[in-house]
């Protein structure tokens, strides 16, 4: 997978050096790109910003800088082989980014991400590549930042984790909270590991007991629990039928 991102804080982005997406890089995985907006800009100033027509307060970024970045990307990315470019545009005002999501983009060859600072990009860059490639306007929670790249991180470290062979136990990212499957779609109940006491707080006896039924079911138990107490809204939404056969096969 080729990520290309575009920001005016390269170094923001120097976490994609370190850990699971470090690693997935150092194994040829991801091929990641990272591009200062402002190399795309011509005056003393580097300016990337003006202000808002119809007034109201803060700046927008321009068009020029960020076409030119993005046909520039769009060029080399085709030089080097890479397809099927998606543009990510990080935004309060997006779809919800999802674990449902980050599989569909974790099984796409190419992301470019354009994270924006200020009140957001002039719209007329997302309508410009959306009439040549399909663009994810994504939220990564109802809350404003003051740019985007903090959601670049999130977006590229819940993709990477998801292609094959990055992480280690390939199962681990089956039981993630909102993975479909089992559980499907409940958050994760509570983990344990040695020493079986700590500060005299042992651990749930069923865990210790080796009774595979029985711990898939209290497992299953806490995950509803924990849902019921933090995200009522995912109890509708998951299926009840698949814990029945869950159940039955106990
Ligand atoms: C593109 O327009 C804007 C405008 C304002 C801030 C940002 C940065 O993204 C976020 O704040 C965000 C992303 N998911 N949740 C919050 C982008």
């Amino acid at each position: 997978m080729r990520l290309d991102v575009v920001t005016i804080f390269p170094e923001y982005l120097e976490p994609l050096n370190v850990s699971l997406v470090g690693k997935a890089r150092a194994r040829g995985q991801l091929n990641v790109h990272v591009h200062d907006l402002r190399s795309w800009t011509h005056d003393r100033h580097h300016t990337v910003d003006d202000t808002p027509y119809g007034g109201g307060p803060g700046m927008v970024m321009k068009t020029d800088p960020w076409g030119d970045a993005l046909d520039s990307v769009l060029a080399d990315g085709y030089e080097t082989g890479a397809r099927e470019p998606a543009l990510i545009v990080p935004t309060p005002s997006g779809r919800p980014f999802t674990q449902e999501l980050a599989v569909h983009l974790s099984e796409r060859p190419w992301l470019i991400f354009t994270p924006a600072r200020y009140e957001g990009i002039d719209r007329r860059v997302v309508d410009e590549y959306a009439a040549r490639i399909p663009v994810y306007e994504v939220s990564i929670g109802d809350y404003v930042l003051a740019g985007g790249e903090a959601a670049v991180l999130v977006v590229t470290e819940a993709v990477a984790r998801l292609l094959p062979g990055v992480l280690g136990n390939a199962e681990s990212h089956r039981d993630d909270s909102f993975a479909p499957g089992a559980m499907a779609g409940l958050l994760e109940g509570p983990v344990y590991t040695k020493p079986p006491v700590w500060r005299d707080r042992g651990i749930p006896e069923v865990l210790l007991s080796g009774h595979h039924g029985r711990i898939a079911r209290w497992r299953r138990d806490e995950a509803l629990r924990r849902t019921t107490a933090n995200r009522p809204d995912l109890i509708e939404r998951c299926d009840p039928r698949a814990f029945d056969k869950k159940d039955r096969e106990m």
